[in-house]
């Protein structure tokens, strides 16, 4: 049986990650979601396991000691960082994974899988991308503003994916995920 491919998908706070990553749900059967562990406290409405594994310091800290994160980075204030074991046992199982992560994890996972499909969702502009994360509703003014004060920062690492979508309308940027991930498993690999 052949693997499954590694999809990254990276963009600023507020671009619309999560949401397209949900609308995806309904459409990619072969696709399985990265549920990431954090030391973030739980959103109202969040749930440990669905969301996110929601991880004191000192449990995210032996993690990392313990090699059980294939990647993990710090993003305004907290840690973020993806199970390794269930990355290696969906590809292993020939399914797709999608790991929904910033930019700096999202390089950190390019080295050690140059295979993976490595995609930045852009916003049609910054007002848009200020008025989604502000719309959200779920973060502080100052972490609003630390989370923007970075954005500019990430979308200058464009360059090292492999695909740009813009997150115009949710059903368009599936659509074009869709496409990648079709095209990337029609692809002639050596
Ligand atoms: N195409 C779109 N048009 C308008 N609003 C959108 C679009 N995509 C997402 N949104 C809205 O923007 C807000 C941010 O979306 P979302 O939480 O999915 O972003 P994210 O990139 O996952 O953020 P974070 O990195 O902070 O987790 C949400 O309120 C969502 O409903
Ligand atoms: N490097 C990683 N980044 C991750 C991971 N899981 C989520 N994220 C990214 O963190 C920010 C903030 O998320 P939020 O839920 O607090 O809004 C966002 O860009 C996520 O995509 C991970 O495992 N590793």
């Amino acid at each position: 049986m052949s693997k499954g491919l590694l999809i990254v998908l990276s963009g600023p706070s507020g671009v619309g990650k999560g949401t397209v990553c949900n609308a995806l749900r309904g459409k990619m059967d072969n696709l399985v979601y990265s549920v990431s562990a954090t030391t973030r406290v739980p959103r109202i409405g969040e749930e440990n396991g669905v969301n996110y594994f929601f991880k004191s310091h000192d449990e995210f800290k032996y993690m990392m000691e313990n090699e059980q994160l294939l990647e993990y980075a710090e993003y305004v204030g907290n840690y973020y960082g993806t199970p390794r074991d269930f990355v290696e046992d969906t590809l292993q199982s020939g399914k797709d994974i999608i790991l929904e992560i910033e930019v700096q994890g999202a390089l950190k996972v390019k080295e050690k899988f140059p295979e993976g499909i490595f995609i930045f969702l852009l916003p049609p502009s910054l007002d848009e991308l200020k008025d989604r994360i502000c719309g959200r509703g779920t973060e502080t003014q100052a972490t609003i503003d630390h989370r923007l004060s970075v954005a500019v920062d990430e979308i200058g690492l464009v360059g090292h994916y492999d695909y740009a979508v813009v997150n115009d309308q949710i059903d368009q940027a599936c659509k074009r995920i869709e496409s990648i991930v079709i095209a990337e498993h029609c692809k002639v690999r050596g």
